[in-house]
């Protein structure tokens, strides 16, 4: 058994403010609020992008599962195994990779976002076709119901999405959170930090479209407390929303959902060689 303890979070995960290129790109003053969203350019090399998606073409993918939203078994949830499932809502394809061949990735994950490894879940590698897309969506369980509960009996909560963009999407593919809203004070794009990112904003909704080696990093749940101040625990963000556009070019990232809790999952594909 792990000793890991769970730390009592602020509201959201506390990123390390000071990694390189790392800027908050939402507003922190709007009403009503916008959920933070972070973006890191070059977070990854081109190597590295590279290597994962040839990690991804050899291993072959798989079709993308989804965390099924409806409890499937009433009563007894430690009876209850959660069960990824495929669905048109998700048409990309994935490979899940161990976080022991990808330790420079990892590393880069957990200096950002101040967690252990082991709370990470497998890092993987997505590729969409033409076409192929990620309906709206929360990346957070939904612990009201049997089946979100279930997904929380392997590590808990996620509580942070890592997505990290492995190539130039010139066409489609852009990841959209309809409740976002831009930064005022930041210029867009243009400013010294954001000038390896590409994003559309409007009166509410950021778009980001993938720039290779860029990474859009948010908060699925985040502690929640009720009127009288009781906290409720690490519950799903409503306004974390976000999907994946239908791309149009061919298009890779690499996901790293975070855990509250330690995370083990087998990998599809181990590497001859640590990338
Ligand atoms: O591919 C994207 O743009 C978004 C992917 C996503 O939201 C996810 O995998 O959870
Ligand atoms: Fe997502």
């Amino acid at each position: 058994m792990s000793s890991f303890q769970i730390r009592p979070l602020p509201k959201y995960l506390p990123l390390n403010l000071n990694y390189p290129n790392l800027e908050l790109i939402t507003s922190s003053t709007s009403s009503p609020p916008s959920p933070p969203l972070y973006y890191c350019h070059n977070f990854l090399s081109s190597l590295e992008c590279d290597a994962l998606i040839q990690a991804g073409l050899e291993g072959g993918f798989h079709p993308s599962p989804v965390v099924g939203d409806e409890p499937e078994v009433e009563g007894d949830v430690s009876a209850l195994r959660a069960k990824p499932k495929i669905s048109n809502a998700r048409t990309s394809t994935t490979i899940y990779l161990d976080r022991e061949d990808v330790p420079s990735i990892v590393k880069k994950v957990t200096e950002l976002t101040t967690v252990q490894p082991f709370q990470c879940e497998l890092p993987q590698v997505a590729q969409y076709l033409p076409s192929q897309k990620y309906d709206a969506h929360f990346d957070a369980f939904d612990t009201s119901t049997a089946n979100g509960q279930a997904f929380c009996q392997n590590g808990g909560q996620r509580i942070c999405t890592v997505l990290i963009y492995l190539n130039d999407v010139g066409r489609g593919g852009r990841t959209s959170f309809p409740h976002a809203v831009w930064r005022e004070d930041l210029t867009q794009p243009g400013s010294n930090m954001l000038d390896g990112g590409s994003f559309t904003r409007g009166s509410r909704g950021v778009s980001v479209t993938p720039r290779k080696g860029g990474a859009v990093i948010f908060f699925p749940s985040h502690n929640t407390s009720d009127a009288n101040g009781n906290s409720l625990g690490l519950m799903l963000d409503p306004l974390a929303l976000h999907r994946a556009e239908d791309a149009v070019d061919v298009k890779y990232v690499s996901q790293v959902w975070i855990r509250a809790g330690e995370y083990n999952g087998v990998p599809s594909r181990r590497l001859k060689t640590a990338i």
